[in-house]
């Protein structure tokens, strides 16, 4: 039993060779998500704002009814990872379960990582254009993706 998940994480990284990329990749990738779910409480916290009565007790903030319109860019940053963040997971898993090629897999998911990190610190650092390119450069890894899952499934 003890040998069990070892053995089994062993098998799919030598069956499967984008499987420790996207492993990592995936695990960035939610990290991030959750950095920017922080930024969110520390962006209402630095301007002593609460959204429930209970939060607005206990940390001493002013209670209010709508968002500060730069906690509302961050709320903003963290629905487009949600978005598009999910989708990505579901196609590389599937992409690497399909066997799609290494070399394609490894750009798609190293483009796709990095671009979404960038794009977060440009959403929430208002940088144009970083942010178009960078969701751009996502949309293409996904779209790529899509491509060779297609390509593997029909052939
Ligand atoms: N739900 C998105 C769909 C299109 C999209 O994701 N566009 C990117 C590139 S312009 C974006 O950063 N949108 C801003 C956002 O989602 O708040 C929107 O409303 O804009």
């Amino acid at each position: 039993m003890n040998d069990f998940f070892p053995q089994m994480t062993s098998n799919l990284v030598l069956a499967f060779p984008g499987f420790r990329l996207y492993a990592l990749c995936a695990v960035i990738l939610v990290i991030k998500m959750f950095g920017v779910g922080l930024y969110t409480v520390r962006t209402r916290s630095r301007l002593k704002l609460a959204m429930n009565p209970e939060d607005a007790a206990r940390f001493n903030a002013q209670l209010v009814t709508t968002e500060h319109p730069d906690v509302e860019r961050v709320l903003r940053a963290h629905r487009n990872d949600l978005e598009n963040i999910p989708a990505f997971l579901i196609l590389g898993l599937i992409a690497v379960l399909a066997g799609a090629p290494v070399l394609g897999l490894q750009i798609c998911f190293i483009a796709y990582t990095a671009a979404r990190v960038v794009y977060s610190v440009a959403y929430i650092k208002a940088m144009q254009p970083w942010r178009s390119m960078t969701f751009g450069i996502g949309t293409l890894c996904m779209f790529a993706l899509c491509v060779m899952i297609i390509i593997r499934i029909l052939s």
